[in-house]
């Protein structure tokens, strides 16, 4: 079973919020915003994606819509990281007050200036996939946390 993790990207006027990712898992990393689902508590993807996304950038996103699923495995033995099912979301209503905490730092980025040498690598092959408003599934394999090795992308109608 993989884990089951989310990201959400919150947009305005050719802009979105990433964050620097402080501690754990892509440490040092620009991203959006996400983490593991509670489903063991009944959480749902959906629910976890909001949560996430206010609990590391002080945000409440409204009406997320889901942009991608990406299915990435490790050769290299990550634990629990090995084998990842993430499920991606923008959205461009949103509450609240930016804040940093202690897992991110958040700034807006130009779309047009995203710091991709400062991002996993996969990043910078389906980002511009999103921002061109496809939906999409991604195949993804790393050898190591820093060594991709391949990608397939295969763009969806919908996710029902
Ligand atoms: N390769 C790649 N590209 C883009 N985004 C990601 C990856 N790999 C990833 O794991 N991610 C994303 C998916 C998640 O949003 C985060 C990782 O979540 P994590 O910080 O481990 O989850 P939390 O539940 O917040 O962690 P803790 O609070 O338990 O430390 O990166």
């Amino acid at each position: 079973m993989p884990l089951i993790l989310t990201l959400v990207f919150v947009l305005r006027e050719g802009q979105v919020l990433l964050g620097l990712k402080k501690r754990g898992f892509g440490q040092g990393l620009w991203n959006g915003f996400g983490g593991k689902v509670n489903l063991a508590d009944g959480e749902t993807i959906i629910q976890g994606a909001v949560r996430e996304l206010q609990e590391e950038s002080g945000l409440i996103g409204n009406n997320l819509e889901k942009v991608a699923i990406l299915n990435f495995q490790f050769e290299k033995d990550m634990g629990k990281y090995t084998d990842l099912e993430i499920h991606v979301f923008k959205t461009s209503t949103f509450e609240g007050e930016i804040i940093e905490s202690e897992e991110m730092l958040p700034k807006w980025y130009n779309i047009s200036d995203i710091p991709y040498k400062e991002m996993w690598p996969d990043d910078a092959i389906w980002y511009p996939v999103m921002f061109a408003g496809k939906l999409f599934t991604a195949d993804i394999k790393f050898s190591d946390e820093k060594t991709m090795i391949s990608h397939k992308i295969t763009e969806v109608l919908s996710f029902e």
